[in-house]
């Protein structure tokens, strides 16, 4: 379990102390409006950020006590506009630093309808199908655990995705929760993703966690519309479904 224990930042950037966990099994999305701390929180889970207060356990052990090989098998964090230095071949990238086997990195290629591209330089891709390789990348660094449960984390994995992309992504990302020890925690700014694919949501607003829960009783236009100061309507609210947000006409 990846859990946070009173764990926060006491300067800039800062964040108020979260007490909850991370569970395997769940798709997680982390959700508001810019600067309000959703990527500081996804650094402070990834371990790439020591906490001023509190901690951050994996397994009952803090982030810091894990050595780095050991951690990068359970954990992995795909940052906001991650551009490879080097022309690696695509192929070659994906299975960098995982020691999963050729199948499975060639089922990550096709999941991602990547397999097309496996030998292009990743220098020649589009912004689309980078943001779709490092997120390959991640998969198959945790599919080298042998065992215990793995954190994928996402900084806005959907930013550069055209909409059928989006789906395709958010389909596996779910999918891969439901048949595998693996949670997905994603930074999202589209709400009606996190509304129709997340099992819970984290709001954030201005360092604080102001709200977590099921997406249908976090992502309400009530609550929303003043923190992002947008004008939202709830338009669809199915049995057990997440409400679907719309601009207001
Ligand atoms: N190293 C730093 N030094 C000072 N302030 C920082 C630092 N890193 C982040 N901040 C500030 O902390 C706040 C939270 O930043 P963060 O990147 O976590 O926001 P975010 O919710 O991910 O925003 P966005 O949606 O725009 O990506 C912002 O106001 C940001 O400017």
């Amino acid at each position: 379990m990846l859990t946070l224990d009173t764990a926060g930042f006491d300067s800039m950037p800062w964040l108020a102390p979260i007490d909850d966990q991370v569970r395997p099994g769940e798709l997680l999305a982390i959700v508001g409006p810019n600067g309000a701390g959703k990527s500081t929180l996804l650094r402070l889970l990834s371990g790439f950020q020591t906490p001023d207060q509190g901690r951050v356990m994996l397994d009952g052990l803090q982030l810091r006590q894990w050595s780095v090989a050991s951690l990068a098998k359970r954990r992995a964090l795909v940052a906001q506009q991650e551009r490879p230095a080097f022309a690696w071949p695509v192929r070659e990238l994906v299975a960098l630093g995982a020691q999963c086997g050729d199948d499975e990195v060639a089922d990550t290629l096709r999941e991602l309808e990547l397999d097309q591209l496996a030998s292009r330089s990743v220098l020649t891709l589009s912004g689309g199908e980078l943001q779709r390789v490092m997120i390959a990348r991640a998969l198959c660094q945790l599919k080298s655990a042998e065992k215990g449960a793995r954190y994928l984390l996402l900084d806005e994995p959907t930013s550069a995705l055209d909409i059928g992309q989006q789906q395709n992504l958010m389909r596996l990302l779910h999918r891969q929760t439901r048949h595998s020890e693996l949670a997905v925690v994603c930074v999202l700014h589209d709400l009606n993703l996190a509304s129709r694919f997340a099992d819970r949501v984290w709001l954030m607003h201005q360092g604080y966690r102001i709200d977590a829960g099921h997406p249908g009783d976090v992502l309400r236009a009530e609550l929303l519309a003043p923190i992002y100061r947008a004008e939202l309507d709830d338009i669809a609210c199915g049995d057990g479904e997440g409400a679907l947000l719309a601009i207001r006409r």
